[in-house]
């Protein structure tokens, strides 16, 4: 004879199964309802038109997230060989043509079902400033050319065009923001310098400026429900490449045959045309009258002299407002961090000084070794370095030196506060990003609303309930319960 389990009687077992049923259905909801999708992305694409050369960056975003809160990172970047589009200007066609490499990168990298809905925009900078200062017409052209080209590709273009210098310096500083997580969150703001080919920016936010002082350096931005008073001033010609211009200006202006220039190590010589140096905007009002076709240029690397000729293409002495940084430019009191990037990341890098630890003593010391280093030695030390560059270290280095010290006025004290950087959490720093965020529209001017619960904790908040909600219901059908006898049963 068996004992009978009170238990096991068709109801209390219909009871439990139907409880466990609706336990198990009640979480797969929940879960299946809240879930995360499958990440499935979107995508943008910025050709950065730069006067050195041009970079298309690809941005990604998660799909579901677009409402303004999703991460935009950078997946891809390609650069683009040869030199940037303003140097096309006698052959347009070849601006165009000159993009189709990247372009076939990023159908790659974009998934073919996203190609029609990825925006692909092209801003250009100070090259294309410039020629459209010396030559507006050939730079429509270049326009014309490098657009038709781009909407061949499968993508949505939505336009090629040449941002202000003011554009470009905020743009900047919304990216090194964005990406240090320092908008969202509304934590104190990173100041953003670049140093480009052509121009160079400054950017950031000082309690002591309110743009009544200058409001041509004005930018006012409202992003997660923050308002911000940004600085901003872009100095064409100060960006690396015009500035050795005028310094090479300033040293031939009575028109030789030849110049020793400290700027240049020992060693170094080249031949050099009169009418190409003389060809920017940035000095062809100053070409010498009566100067032969070519010069000889030499080094003989003295940092010392070198900061002298870099200071002659500033002007410190103009200023109508209450302080100014060069060329009577208002600049506001120096406040907080900085993100240095552009050159003055490739520069500081090569002399190995990005440790801003590093007192501004031991870095004019490390200078004044570089340029005294004879050109050879140098060639020698670093055979992996594009000639091109390995050149100009000592002008770039000392020039770099010149315009944060003398010319935007960081001390020995403020000097640490600089952060050379490339990228930020794998996104390249520069304008390009924050461009994008703004024309997308993904940075909202109000702080998005954020769910009560993170998604794990609201999957078991539910399950917690729904096992109170199962016992409390066995519980109420007590007087259903078979009543355990005394006497056990016999079957
Ligand atoms: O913003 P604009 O002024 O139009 O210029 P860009 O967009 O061409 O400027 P980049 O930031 O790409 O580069 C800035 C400069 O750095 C130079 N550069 C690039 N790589 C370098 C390296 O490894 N060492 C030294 N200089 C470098 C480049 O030739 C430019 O003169």
């Amino acid at each position: 004879m068996k004992e009978r389990n009170p238990w096991h009687t068709p109801l209390t077992i219909i009871i439990a199964v139907i409880g466990v049923i609706a336990i198990v259905a009640l979480v797969t909801i929940a879960v299946l309802q809240n879930k995360p999708l499958i990440p499935k992305y979107k995508y943008g694409i910025v050709l950065d038109a730069g006067s050195s050369h041009t970079a298309m960056y690809i941005y990604e975003w998660p799909a579901e997230k677009d409402n303004n809160t999703g991460r935009v990172e950078q997946t891809h970047c390609c650069k683009v060989s040869g030199s940037g589009i303003s140097d096309y200007a006698s052959d347009p066609k070849l601006a165009g043509e000159s993009l189709k490499a990247c372009m076939r990168d990023a159908e790659r990298f974009v998934p073919s079902e996203r190609h029609e809905e990825t925006p692909l925009y092209l801003g250009a900078t100070a090259g294309m400033r410039l020629l459209n200062i010396k030559d507006s017409a050939a730079s429509d052209r270049v326009f014309q050319a490098v657009s038709e080209s781009l909407q061949k590709s499968p993508f949505s273009f939505q336009g090629a065009r040449i941002l202000s210098g003011q554009e470009e310096g905020a743009f900047g500083w919304v990216t090194v923001n964005y990406l240090d997580d320092r908008l969202e969150q509304g934590l104190e703001t990173t100041g953003a310098l670049d140093l480009g080919g052509a121009s160079t920016q400054i950017s950031f936010i000082s309690d002591s400026f309110d743009g009544s002082e200058s409001p041509s350096n004005y930018v006012a931005f409202r992003l997660y429900g923050n308002d911000y008073n940004l600085y901003t001033h872009s100095f064409l010609c100060y960006g690396k490449d015009q500035a050795l211009r005028m310094a090479l200006a300033h040293q031939t202006q009575s028109g030789p045959g030849s110049i020793v220039d400290p700027c240049f190590n020992n060693g170094y010589s080249a031949v050099k045309n009169y009418s190409v140096l003389y060809e920017s905007p940035c000095v062809s009002g100053r070409k010498p009258s009566s100067a032969p076709q070519t010069f000889t240029h030499t080094g003989k690397g003295n940092f010392y002299e070198c900061q002298e000729v870099v200071k002659s293409i500033f002007n410190f002495t103009e200023c109508k407002y209450s302080q100014c940084s060069f060329n009577g430019i208002f600049q506001p009191t120096l406040q907080g961090t900085y993100g240095a990037f552009s050159a003055y990341y490739f520069v500081m890098k090569f002399l190995n000084l990005t440790d801003t630890s590093v007192p501004l003593q031991s870095v004019k010391e490390a200078l004044a070794r570089l340029c005294a280093t004879p050109f050879d030695t140098l060639k020698k030390q670093h055979p992996e370095v594009k000639l091109k560059f390995l050149n100009e270290y000592c002008f770039s280095g000392t020039y770099i030196f010149t315009l944060l010290t003398e010319g935007y006025n960081f001390t020995s004290r403020t000097f640490s506060d600089i952060k050379f950087i490339k990228k930020i959490k794998g996104s390249d720093a520069g304008w390009t990003l924050g461009y994008m965020l703004n024309l997308t529209n993904m940075i909202p001017a109000e702080a998005p609303d954020t769910p009560l619960l993170p998604h794990a904790g609201y999957v078991s908040v539910i399950t917690v309930i729904a096992l109170v909600l199962f016992v409390l219901f066995i519980l109420s059908l007590r007087p259903l319960w078979p009543r355990c006898s005394q006497k056990p049963q016999i079957v």
